[in-house]
């Protein structure tokens, strides 16, 4: 086709973009140097290995990103050589296996993985036949690294590759590493598995002599070459600098007719390779997505905080809260709030409602204060005349008051079976009977459980029922104790402190560095409602400006710290214990005092006498 080919080779081989130029045959005519770099069939600075084939008993390390992706087509007849039959893996996976060639004395080790499943890497590491083994396929830096015996072998990827590593297993030595431009040589996972030839690499390495051979040879099913044998054939295509992949390299190309005498003689292809414009493309473009992400999180860290203004925390965990929340309000669902005791479950209940029904009325109710026998009639209300001792006008129930806006069914684990069956019919058709009524009365209204007791462990217990459990529980939120978020401590304490000096009314109070230590340090099993009573307490005790960790009254089987200067008079330490006590008593017996009085084992005078001391209503 060229009657000066040398010249013309001496002049191609000085350029800096890889050239190629095949005759109308797809005859390679010339091929460059700076071609055979870009694709990986110049290799004679690499670590050495005699040609060869590969041989029964050979150990074989394989790290593929992507099975069957150009890796020359590796498929489970190829595997099956090293003893790994698995129907599991499929086209697409991440695997690791390393195995004996043809010897079913050996097993082999493996692991794949769905491409979904791996996030950043793919490891493993094994003593095989006495060797140490690592393999590593890194996705974030596109690289996979096999390692036999310190020995490293990486190679890098734009999109998928193939990497394998053969060890002679009689001197456990290397004698074949996959690299760079194994398409061109013919060297695919499948044909070394298959038992053809090798190239020898570094320097033992001849050159593949890639002119008068065939184009399709050394770029095996690639379409940028289909189109640059169309051209030789005679089509008419041609382009400047377009962005195209050969043998997975990403490069940019410039394809030109080569014509003579008006006839097409062939056709020739510049190329460039853009691998490292690529990965710095994609390692800019990475840093723009998690810029982006941070950006995201922030905006909506402070897009919460400015929906729900009264729920204090940015912890983790309750931004996700208030996540929930938001979503929630969005829907009508029945929502279901769990959480210990003064975890704040009141308070997200309502900033649900004031995001949806704001504007409505919101009924809560205590199921657990309310004594059974009230609460039915409390809930549905009743007809004049209903029961004695009821209302000569007859009653409206929470659930007709909480009409068109939200009920907030709290400590719903305490309702009584009989009234939950009750309940499941409100919950199933929105509508019920006043006790006596005979008129079904329907109501709109958006329910909300809260529970600081586990309903499953209820429904095991056979104390709730499982069809209301189900019922309540499709839009659940569960809000972790305070001990479990600390560092939303210091911002609870910066917002509750002003409001409780001016509730107390006294002038603005700071916590001191110790007390605030105190604080992270200590359990919190009455979650938030415990930390403004302490920070009340403390403001109450102390005279000065600043709270120290002495006016802090913590739960004594969690103050580990205590220091000489939390030392107290016994007398103060004894009174705030008899306080507590006695507060917490009547509240386990909903209120009722003969009931505390004779748990506390405490005489009538004696009780009234400290409930008018400590102000306790
Ligand atoms: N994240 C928060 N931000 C500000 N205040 C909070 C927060 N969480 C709870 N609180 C306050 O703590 C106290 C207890 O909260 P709440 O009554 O909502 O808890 P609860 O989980 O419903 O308690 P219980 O189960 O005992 O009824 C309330 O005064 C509430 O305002």
């Amino acid at each position: 086709m060229f009657e000066s080919t040398e010249h013309l080779e001496l002049f191609t081989d000085m350029m800096s973009e890889g050239f190629i130029v095949i005759d109308n045959n797809g005859t390679i005519q010339i091929y460059n140097n700076k071609a055979k770099e870009i694709f990986g069939i110049l290799h004679n600075q690499q670590i050495s290995h005699l040609k060869g084939k590969i041989n029964d008993g050979d150990i074989v390390i394989i790290g593929d990103n992507a099975v069957g992706k150009d890796d020359g087509g590796l498929d489970s007849e190829s595997l099956e050589y090293i003893g790994v039959r698995d129907k599991r893996i499929r086209e697409d996976d991440v695997l690791i296996a390393v195995g004996a060639y043809k010897d079913s004395s050996v097993k082999p080790v493996y692991i794949c993985k769905g491409s979904d499943e791996v996030k950043n890497a793919l490891k493993m590491e094994t003593k095989f036949l006495g060797i140490d083994i690592k393999v590593v396929i890194d996705l974030v830096n596109k690289i996979i690294t096999i390692e036999a015996d310190g020995e490293k072998y990486s190679m890098n990827y734009v999109r998928y590759i193939g990497h394998l590593v053969i060890l002679d297993r009689a001197t456990k030595k290397m004698k074949f590493y996959q690299a760079q431009g194994y398409t061109a040589r013919g060297e695919g996972l499948k044909d070394i598995l298959d038992g053809k030839e090798y190239m020898a690499k570094g320097e033992n390495s001849e050159f593949l002599n890639v002119i008068g051979k065939n184009v399709f040879e050394i770029h095996k099913g690639c379409k940028t070459i289909k189109e640059f044998y169309d051209v030789a054939k005679g089509e008419n295509i041609s382009y400047i600098d377009e962005f195209k992949e050969i043998n997975g390299f990403p490069t940019m190309c410039t394809l030109i007719p080569v014509d003579k005498d008006g006839k097409r003689i062939g056709a020739a292809l510049k190329v460039e390779d853009i691998s490292e414009i690529k990965r710095v493309i994609r390692e800019r473009d990475d840093a723009l997505f998690n810029l982006e992400k941070v950006e995201k999180e922030l905006h909506e860290e402070k897009m919460l905080k400015e929906l729900f203004p009264n729920i204090i925390g940015e912890s983790k965990k309750m931004n996700y809260v208030k996540k929930l929340a938001l979503k929630a309000a969005n829907t009508n669902s029945t929502v279901l709030i769990l959480g210990e005791s003064g975890t704040g479950k009141t308070l997200i209940a309502k900033a649900i409602h004031e995001r949806s029904r704001g504007d409505k009325p919101f009924v809560h109710v205590n199921c657990g204060t309310i004594p059974d026998t009230l609460l039915e009639s409390e809930l549905f209300g009743y007809e004049r005349g209903a029961f004695t001792g009821a209302r000569a006008e007859g009653k409206k129930g929470f659930f007709e008051m909480a009409n068109g806006g939200t009920i907030l069914l709290d400590e719903i684990g305490e309702i009584s079976p009989p009234l939950q069956v009750k309940l499941l019919q409100v919950l199933q058709d929105r509508s019920f009977y006043k006790i006596g009524g005979q008129e079904k009365i329907k109501v709109d209204v958006r329910v909300i459980a809260a529970s600081n007791r586990n309903l499953e462990e209820e429904i095991l217990k056979g104390n709730f029922r499982e069809d209301l459990y189900y019922r309540i529980n499709v839009f659940p939120i569960w809000i972790p104790p305070l001990r479990e978020r600390k560092e939303d401590i210091y911002p609870l304490v910066e917002a509750l402190l002003p409001a409780i000096c001016e509730k107390v009314g006294c002038g603005r109070k700071t916590l001191s560095v110790e007390a605030l230590n105190m604080l992270l340090n200590y359990d919190w099993p009455g979650n938030v409602r415990e930390l403004e009573n302490i920070l009340e307490r403390a403001v109450n005790l102390c005279d000065g400006n600043s709270i120290f960790s002495k006016h802090l009254v913590l739960k004594p089987n969690n103050n580990e710290n205590f220091e000489i200067s939390d030392i107290v008079p016994l007398k103060q330490s004894v009174a705030e214990f008899e306080k507590d006590t006695i507060k917490r008593t009547l509240k386990l017996h909903k209120g009722d005092k003969k009931k505390t009085m004779k748990s506390l084992g405490m005489s009538k005078t004696a009780f009234y006498e400290r409930l008018k001391k400590y102000d306790i209503q």
